[in-house]
């Protein structure tokens, strides 16, 4: 069978789902995207429009996508499945997958945090599984909104851990850049870095991009990499460069003055003036928080090596605040964070 002939299915149609799947699907790649009944309804009925910060902006009909909420009639069709649920159902899809998909199947993960891939080969035994990361934020039409349409609000390649020679050529698409790497450790370990960020976006609840210009943000976000990057370096970690800069340099690139930050760091600030962060997303749906796999992951490996993290402690407990509150983002200001929060009075 050609490379480009394989069927993907997209275990958990959200977000980065419904974009990549989008992406492959108009590139005429066989997709099934397999979905809550929430996403299946608003896909057959009003079909899926998939929009960029570049300007591309395109529909796909209902008649035109696969979309289907069943894993035991999806998944045995598959030939790549593209994990794309939150990291707290990562151990469900692998059970689903390993019930229902074939051996021979390649698993990717395109999840954030540094566990979901070890967690899916450990559900899956012998099978294929190969870690995944994508640098961007896709936002998400409100529910309700017809066609359900998601838009990639930043820039970056998806990289997939070297492993498939195909992958590259079968995933790579318009709108969808794919590049393979040979060390998806230091990659993941550097995109959690970045991603120490989306708890501070969900607690202050504005914008990544008014929240990044905003120095009193940025300090805390730097304090938090400091002490992650202590805790890596204790453990013999080197994580990859993500935003175009090195990994130590960022806490020193964060705490710049306002405007020599926006001139020396562009690329971070390329983003879409609504886009927020998937944390944010849990939030205001009321749903858990990633929280777990991205300072957690922190705390955990310092605890190992015995290194400091009171920042990270402290966003930890005020997420996990939030997430027992299920009242959404609670817009708190900086002050708040290093001070006891209270919520906002608006
Ligand atoms: N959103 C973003 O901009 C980015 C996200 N990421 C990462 O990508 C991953 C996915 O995030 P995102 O797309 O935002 O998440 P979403 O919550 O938008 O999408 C996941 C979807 O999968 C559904 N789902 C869960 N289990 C199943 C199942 N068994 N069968 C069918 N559907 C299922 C969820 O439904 P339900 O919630 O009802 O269970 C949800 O609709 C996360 O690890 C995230 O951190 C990475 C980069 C950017
Ligand atoms: C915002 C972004 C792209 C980086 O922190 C992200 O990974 C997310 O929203 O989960």
């Amino acid at each position: 069978m050609a490379d480009k002939d394989k069927r993907i299915v997209i275990a958990g149609a959200g977000s980065i789902g419904c974009y990549a799947g989008g992406c492959l699907t108009l590139a005429g790649r066989k997709v099934i995207l397999l979905a809550r009944p929430r996403i299946e309804a608003a896909l057959r009925q009003g079909g899926l429009r998939v929009s960029d910060l570049q300007g591309r902006d395109r529909s796909i009909k209902p008649e035109a996508l696969a979309v289907t909420t069943d894993p035991a009639a999806t998944l045995p069709q598959a030939d790549v499945i593209l994990v794309t649920v939150k990291s707290g159902a990562t151990q469900d899809m692998a059970d689903l997958i390993k019930a229902h998909a074939r051996p021979d199947a390649v698993v990717i993960s395109l999840q954030n945090g540094v566990d979901n891939a070890d967690r899916l080969r450990a559900g899956l035994g012998r099978r294929t599984v190969l870690a995944g990361m994508v640098p961007f934020n896709v936002v998400q039409s409100p529910d309700g909104e017809l066609p359900l349409r998601v838009h990639r609000a930043s820039d970056g390649k998806v990289m997939v851990e070297d492993g498939d020679a195909g992958l590259v050529g079968l995933l790579g698409v318009e709108g969808f850049a794919v590049e393979a790497h040979g060390d998806m450790k230091a990659v993941l370990w550097g995109k959690l870095l970045m991603n120490l960020n989306n708890a501070l976006v969900a607690l202050s609840g504005l914008p990544l991009a008014t929240e990044l210009a905003d120095r009193r943000w940025r300090l805390i976000l730097a304090s938090q990499i400091d002490e992650a990057l202590t805790a890596l370096k204790a453990s013999g970690i080197e994580p990859a460069r993500i935003a175009g800069l090195r990994p130590a340099l960022l806490p020193k690139v964060l705490r710049l003055p306002d405007w020599l930050f926006k001139l020396l760091a562009r690329r971070m600030l390329a983003i879409d003036p609504q886009a927020r962060s998937s944390m944010w997303d849990d939030l205001q749906r009321g749903r858990p928080t990633e929280i777990d796999d991205l300072q957690g992951a922190i705390l955990r490996l310092a605890g190992k090596a015995g290194t400091p993290v009171p920042t990270v402690q402290r966003i930890i407990a005020l997420v996990r605040a939030a997430e027992a509150e299920r009242l959404g983002s609670p817009g708190l200001a900086p002050e708040q964070i290093v001070a006891p929060a209270g919520r906002r009075s608006t």
